[in-house]
């Protein structure tokens, strides 16, 4: 039996020099996440495609009380630029503590199109650049026995409809960081991998996407943000937030009592009323 010791309770001051790179840090929950890191004295380097943007929350970071804040501005559609994000904070730094993997790329919230091409390509923004990162940054976070956070959705468990292509990507993320995490026990390899389950968040994006189908309330992205980091910090295998409806849905999925939850979560009216394909 592997025992594998974690901290029990999470003080900010877990966070106070750590060397953290924040991917999709332009906006939403990773902004949110940028400024909960400044404040408690990380240094900081978010990414994202848009510099205007990301020189903003830099600036934030560092009004915050960030030890230091960069960005590096690109897109995760090309793996390259991943790798190039982590070898970046290996030459500012000469390390990281904790990689907070949570970029995704642009989907649709419809019945499945038929387009295969939008799904390699979502494959590529929204898994294999976090796996991408991951090879890079791994021999790093071996050195500070660091952390590894990956966001993740209530739609990469518990599959519902009109999010095929980004629920596709989400279940590859399970599959291989849980997979990776086994690995890592029978190997003792002291690196961290937390699966961030989230439910139905406030951010912009999301809001605008999903907001005439989805029912229940949003949940507040600065406090998803702080949980992420929390369970981060302590090491959990995953975090499901907010707790009742993630729960509610894994409990369910697939029996009858769970379509029903899903049918009652997801209104069947869409934008415009397309026909499925
Ligand atoms: N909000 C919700 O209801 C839920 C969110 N989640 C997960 O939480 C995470 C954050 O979601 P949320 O904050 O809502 O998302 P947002 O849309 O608010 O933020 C997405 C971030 O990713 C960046 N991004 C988009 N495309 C690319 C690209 N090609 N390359 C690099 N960066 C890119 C965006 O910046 P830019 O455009 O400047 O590149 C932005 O910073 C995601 O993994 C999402 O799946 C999970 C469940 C529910
Ligand atoms: C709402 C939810 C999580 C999301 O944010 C996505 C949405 C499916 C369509 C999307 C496409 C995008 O390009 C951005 C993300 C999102 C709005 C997902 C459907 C169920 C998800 C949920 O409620 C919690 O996991």
């Amino acid at each position: 039996v592997y025992f594998y010791s974690a901290p029990e309770n999470f003080n900010e001051e877990m966070l106070r020099g750590k060397r953290v790179i924040v991917t999709g840090a332009s906006s939403g929950i990773g902004e949110q996440m940028a400024y909960h890191l400044a404040r408690m004295g990380a240094h900081v380097l978010v990414t994202a495609r848009t510099e205007a943007k990301l020189q903003k929350v830099v600036e934030r970071c560092r009004e915050l009380g960030a030890a230091s804040a960069r960005f590096v501005s690109g897109s995760m559609e090309d793996t390259a630029f991943a790798e190039e994000v982590v070898k970046e904070a290996e030459n500012t730094w000469g390390g990281l503590d904790m990689l907070i993997l949570n970029h995704i790329g642009h989907s649709y919230f419809n019945y499945f199109d038929g387009d295969v091409d939008h799904i390699r390509k979502l494959l590529e923004t929204n898994f294999l650049s976090y796996v991408a990162m991951t090879v890079t940054a791994l021999p790093m976070l071996k050195e500070s026995e660091g952390n590894i956070v990956v966001v993740s959705s209530v739609a990469g468990k518990a599959p519902g409809p009109f999010a095929a292509p980004y629920s596709a990507t989400k279940f590859a993320l399970d599959g291989f960081f849980s997979s990776l995490r086994h690995e890592f026990i029978i190997e003792n390899v002291n690196v961290s991998i937390t699966l961030c389950i989230l439910g139905y968040i406030d951010t912009d994006n999301a809001m605008q996407a999903v907001s005439h189908a989805i029912k229940v309330a949003p949940s507040p992205k600065e406090e998803c943000a702080l949980e992420i980091i929390r369970s981060g910090a302590l090491r959990q295998h995953e975090l499901h937030y907010p707790p009742g409806i993630v729960n509610g849905m894994l409990l369910l999925r697939g029996q009858e009592p769970g379509l029903r939850l899903q049918r009652f979560l997801f209104d069947r009216k869409k934008k415009g009323e397309g026909a499925a394909p």
